[in-house]
């Protein structure tokens, strides 16, 4: 999948301001922002549901939307599944299935044996002839991908698939899919405001924003290292604090610091130093002050937030992992593990 300086307006609003995106085959790509960033604009550009204002888009190589240029969705090999599950009510489980390979004139005898096939990769082997509205919100979303699979497309488009589900189903039906695009080595693009089922799902994930793309990377370089305070800020996996650099000094949460910078010392100026719940530890002197806040015990360590001292008020906090349980509204002081800090551009 390639996409050229891809562009979506909407009136006077540019949603996807020339979105450059490669993705290679086999691959899956998590589509993540906030909303309203275009993540759905993207993938209806993908399918073939509207028509890019500018730009182009490759998919196997074939340009399937380009100047002049527009291939109907049905003729660009997709599979989708969407949120709110789509099956066609009117048809049985194996008849939804079925559905797409009708439609590609596929032979009586092998759309049967594809549709039992797809239908026990899934886990919903024997379950051909039931009404979809018999079955769970899961099992619905299982009959969809079976039915995206069944043609073996060349990309899949998921929409948001998960968020109709209750959290367990969620979690273990991600796995699931996760899985199963691995089995089948199918190339995927797959939309989520859900930071964890992009971690867990995606060999790429591409953070949306204001227009573009804010940052492209495994999810373990997008946790460790994201590109800038904004996409740090929108991850949450790590703490984020503003500071200020003016001659090797460093300002920051009210305090004056000269640290020991693992990293080379930027040009003066403000940015964020970003790092990890762990890289925090308690002492008796020095470090960053601050009051606890809330705590919650989660198996060995309590998660515990502590309000800093912000240097313009304001609110400004850190989450800290504690070894032993403290009262709100105490102070600790908290030193900060050097080498584990990034610096962050603002933007
Ligand atoms: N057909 C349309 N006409 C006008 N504006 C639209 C249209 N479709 C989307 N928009 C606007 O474009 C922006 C991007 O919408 P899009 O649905 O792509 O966002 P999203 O990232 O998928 O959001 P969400 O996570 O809420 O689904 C939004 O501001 C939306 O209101």
């Amino acid at each position: 999948m390639e996409l050229r300086g891809l562009t979506q307006r909407y009136g006077e609003r540019v949603v996807l301001d020339a979105v450059d995106l490669g993705l290679d085959a086999g691959r899956v790509l998590a589509l993540l922002g906030p909303s309203g960033c275009g993540k759905t604009t993207l993938l209806k550009l993908l399918a073939g549901l509207a028509r890019p204002d500018a730009g182009s888009i490759r998919l196997g190589g074939v340009e399937v939307a380009g100047a002049g240029r527009f291939v109907p969705p049905e003729r660009r090999g997709l599979g989708m599944v969407f949120q709110d599950y789509a099956l066609w009510p009117h048809l049985s489980v194996g008849g939804n299935v079925a559905f797409p390979l009708q439609m590609r004139g596929w032979r009586k005898a092998d759309i049967a044996g594809r549709v039992d096939e797809v239908l026990a990769l899934v886990g919903l082997a024997g379950q051909a002839a039931r009404n979809p509205a018999s079955l769970s919100g899961g099992q619905q979303q299982r009959v969809a991908l079976a039915r995206a699979i069944a043609a073996r497309p060349a990309l899949l488009l998921f929409d948001e698939p998960l968020s109709n589900l209750d959290r367990d189903l969620r979690e273990s039906l991600c796995d699931e899919i996760g899985g199963l695009l691995r089995e089948l080595g199918t190339t995927a693009v797959y939309v989520t405001h859900d930071h964890e089922e992009a971690f867990a799902l995606a060999d790429q994930v591409a953070v949306l924003g204001e227009g573009g793309i804010r940052q492209l990377a495994a999810p373990e370089q997008l946790i460790d290292a994201p590109a800038n305070a904004a996409v740090a800020a929108f991850l949450k996996q790590g703490n984020l604090l503003p500071a200020h650099l003016a001659a090797g000094a460093m300002g920051l949460a009210g305090d004056t610091m000269q640290p020991e910078l693992p990293f080379g010392v930027p040009a003066d100026g403000a940015g964020h130093l970003y790092f990890p719940q762990s890289a925090l530890r308690a002492v008796t002197d020095g470090g960053l002050s601050g009051v606890v806040r809330a705590q919650r015990y989660r198996a060995g360590h309590y998660a515990t937030t502590v309000r800093l001292r912000p240097p313009a008020g304001g609110e400004l906090e850190v989450d800290w992992l504690s070894a032993r349980r403290h009262q709100p509204g105490e102070r600790v002081r908290l030193a900060l593990d050097w080498t584990r800090v990034r610096w962050l551009p603002a933007a």
